[in-house]
């Protein structure tokens, strides 16, 4: 059954009174589904008009009728008498009827205004993440040697620490102390933690050539330092920094154990001698209970790097008995003492937050710790033992994005949700720099799946549609490899047509996908290609790429699904604005509860995010309404109705014909239409896990279900998905309030946080959104997806 959002398109009766504007160009079908939206919008207004005239004379009727007679009509059966439709035209058989996708009716007010500082330019502001061009701070005053500094300067182009690093570099370059480095994302804590372990390696080979007390260093000399992150992409990428750090020091050895290849192998490597070890927790505990020749006894160094994201992986256990491990490995006679490196060992913990169970990480980990932060008031009392750690972590959470990074939200309803994410992709991608990448981060892996096939849809599978009429479930699929990357479609629409048809993000868009469900060697060569290509590129992905990942020349941050936590939604935006470079980030809220996570935004946003809605982003990307559409028309004559309903504008057709070619797409193949089910499936079972602090802006039984379906170009709510999902009565209208729910709206009031556990099984709602997000994060990014060792 059609949504209320789907409109019969009733035959022309002659009665529109004000021509149509003209299409041209483009293809023939997608101009006459621009015409035919054009004439609904004229007829939906003018039958809007009738509406209330019929309505307003059948009020002054009965008034009249009231005084002549004691016989009152019932309120309630005048409600049902007003006509809510007009009647069909006599020959509405005759005409074949087409179903409309009207995007623009029945939507939600939206519940915010534009905010009266969206008008006012802003100052610019000053980079919080960027090098320090004060003049004063340089790695050599900071007691990094001149080799050192110069090969940051000349290899890596790093000029100047950063705020953090210099504090770091203050603290650990001559104290033995354990530490905990807290700064916002891009601030460049990966070197701010590397470049005190290295310098003081470095500094042990000097010794030895001035006066030969000490063996230069070597990869038998011992593992000195080991750090572990939660991830294999950020081992990765750390292990990717360390390496090019010290081909000023080639002496020093660094090497990695994070799974993913065979630990024969990997023991091999150990047995052969490193010096500098980048790990995930689980194959590093692996090592050091199985692997006889691993000898920790030298370490003297432990970083934890990215602490919220070990923990919130479960990586608790294993860190604890990793450092039980350690501390006995300096008892063991095999340690040697080294001047100029620590006596015992020195534990460093990075992580953006200071959460509880950060704190937990500390309290196992950390011993009379200093907090190393960027900004000096921060830094007042800089010794702190176990206890002052926690005490210090009851004051607000203070983790803040980059002030660079310009914030905003559009407000757009359902059933625009698609069109809307392509003229925002077009809008971010026009006359951008050639190199320009952005990031769209979607709930779960079908969502991201199903967007990266309609982005990318090809000619050869558009031409497929144009021939369907009807979903022909028997038709073949087309064998589609699995891709994660490829250029974004070209159409057959002319450049400068009157865009009848949609055009394309960006002629040369290099599209790529990832989320969990990918094979890791297909995540591994995706990430390569997107930070690698020096065409612009889009990534559409789940929170895999949300913490720590370092991609270059990000401008732009689409959340086009929300994040699941504030926490989240900070690392998110934190792919872009990195190391003082400027960054755009948006988030789509649905008009309604979900404009109450504005506060939310506010609070994680050193400026106020500006506010905009789909419509300015839809009229921004497809084009200003031309002179002919806006003009105002003179009043017509005599009776009839006053002022003609204003034509719609131009981007209404553009934006329509737009969804229409992708619900014709998603409907032509029957697999595309499951895919396109499922990944509405798992968007709603995704929408219940929002963390408690911010699930009223996220209520399941707000959202339309119908209305949502649009959005993954379905043309109406998939029936029997039993995602023991239940839409409460205030889902939307619909024709009877019934249309809206899943399996009869007879189920549990308050089974939509749940996924197939059964109301008896999860009497805890609180307990049960903790399980499914706990699910859904397995299912989209968590250890498992990422194969951790
Ligand atoms: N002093 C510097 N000058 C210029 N660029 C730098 C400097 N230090 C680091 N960078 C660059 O800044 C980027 C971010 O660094 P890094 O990944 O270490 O940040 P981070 O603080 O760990 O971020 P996140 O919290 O997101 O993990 C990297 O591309 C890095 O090369």
């Amino acid at each position: 059954m059609a949504d209320d959002g789907m409109m019969l398109n009733m035959v022309d009766d002659g009665s529109a009174f004000r021509a149509l504007p003209v299409y041209k160009g483009g293809h023939w079908k997608d101009r006459l589904t621009a015409r035919k939206a054009a004439q609904h919008y004229q007829k939906r207004v003018a039958t809007q008009k009738q509406t209330e005239a019929d309505a307003a004379r059948a009020a002054k009727r009965r008034r009249v009728e009231k005084t002549e007679s004691d016989e009152a009509v019932p309120e309630r059966h005048v409600a049902t008498t007003i006509p809510i439709a007009p009647k069909p035209p006599p020959n509405a058989d005759e005409q074949p009827k087409q179903f409309i996708s009207s995007l623009f009716t029945s939507n939600p007010v939206p519940k915010t205004q534009a905010e009266e500082t969206n008008a006012v330019d802003r100052d610019p502001v000053m980079p919080s993440n960027a090098p320090l061009d004060d003049g004063l701070s340089n790695f050599t005053a900071l007691g990094l040697s001149p080799t050192l500094a110069s090969h940051l300067l000349h290899k890596m182009d790093v000029k100047a620490p950063t705020a953090i690093q210099e504090t770091a570099l203050k603290e650990l370059l001559k104290t033995d102390t354990d530490a905990f480095i807290q700064a916002e994302t891009g601030s460049g804590k990966t070197l701010a933690y590397l470049l005190p372990i290295v310098q003081r390696l470095m500094n042990v080979s000097k010794a030895e050539q001035e006066d030969g007390s000490v063996g230069r260093i070597h990869r038998n000399s011992g593992l000195f330092a080991i750090i572990l992150a939660p991830t294999r992409e950020l081992s990765k990428q750390i292990s990717v920094v360390l390496k090019s750090l010290l081909r000023c020091a080639h002496w020093i050895v660094p090497g990695t154990v994070i799974g993913g290849e065979k630990k024969k192998s990997e023991k091999a490597r150990l047995r052969k001698g490193l010096n500098i070890l980048v790990a995930t927790p689980g194959r590093l505990y692996d090592h050091l209970t199985t692997t006889k020749s691993f000898d920790a006894s030298n370490v003297r160094w432990l970083v934890l790097d990215e602490g919220d994201r070990l923990m919130e992986l479960g990586f608790f256990d294993e860190i604890h008995r990793i450092v039980g491990r350690l501390n006995n490995a300096m008892k063991d006679p095999r340690r040697k003492d080294i001047p100029g490196l620590p006596t015992s060992r020195n534990t460093t913990l990075c992580s953006a937050t200071l959460k509880s169970d950060v704190e937990r990480l500390g309290e196992i980990s950390l011993k009379n710790a200093v907090h190393v932060q960027a900004e000096a008031g921060d830094r007042d009392d800089e010794q702190h033992d176990e206890k002052e750690e926690v005490k210090d972590s009851d004051k607000p959470d203070v983790f803040m994005p980059p002030a660079q990074l310009q914030q905003s939200y559009v407000v757009v309803p359902a059933k625009m949700r698609l069109v809307t994410l392509y003229a925002y992709l077009k809008q971010v991608f026009a006359g951008a720099k050639p190199d320009s990448k952005a990031i769209v981060f979607m709930s779960c892996s079908d969502s991201v799946d199903f967007h990266f096939d309609v982005l990318t849809r090809t000619k050869e599978e558009e031409d497929d549609d144009d021939t369907a009429q009807e979903p022909s479930p028997t038709k073949k699929p087309i064998n589609r490899p699995i891709r994660t990357s490829t250029t974004s479609t070209t159409t057959t629409t002319p450049p400068n047509a009157t865009h009848a048809s949609a055009p394309t993000i960006s002629p040369n868009l290099h599209v790529h996908k990832l989320h969990g469900k990918l094979p890791q060697p297909l995540r591994t060569a995706t990430l390569s290609s997107f930070a690698t290509t020096p065409r612009p590129a889009l990534l559409l992905c789940t929170d895999v790429a949300s913490r720590g990942l370092d991609l270059p020349r990000v401008d732009a941050v689409l959340e086009f699904d929300p994040a699941f936590s504030a926490q989240d939604h900070l690392h998110r935006v934190g792919r872009t604005a990195r190391a003082g470079r400027p960054g755009a980030a948006a988030v789509f809220l649905l008009p309604g509860p979900e404009e109450a996570y504005v506060d939310v935004l506010a609070r994680a946003a050193r400026t106020p995010p500006r506010r905009r809605t789909a419509d300015d982003v839809c009229a921004a990307a497809f084009g200003p309404s031309p002179a002919s559409t806006s003009a105002s028309a003179s009043p017509a004559k005599g009776r009839g109705p006053a002022t003609p309903p204003p034509p719609p504008p131009r981007w209404h057709a553009l934006a329509t014909a737009y969804q229409l070619r992708a619900e014709r797409w998603a409907l032509a193949r029957a697999e595309r239409g499951a895919a396109a089910r499922r990944a509405f499936a798992a968007h709603v079972r995704a929408y219940a896990t929002h963390v408690a602090a911010e699930r009223a802006a996220f209520d399941l039984r707000a959202l339309h279900l119908g209305h949502l379906a649009k959005a993954f170009a379905l043309r109406e709510r998939p029936a029997g998905m039993g995602m023991g999902v239940r839409v409460g009565v205030g889902a939307g209208k619909g024709k009877a309030g019934g249309g809206e729910r899943e399996g009869g709206g007879k189920r549990g009031r308050r089974d939509g946080e749940r996924d197939g556990d059964g109301a008896a099984a999860a009497p805890d709602p609180d307990e049960a959104r903790r399980k499914m997000r706990a699910k859904m994060k397995m299912a989209m990014d968590a250890a498992s997806e990422f194969n951790i060792g």
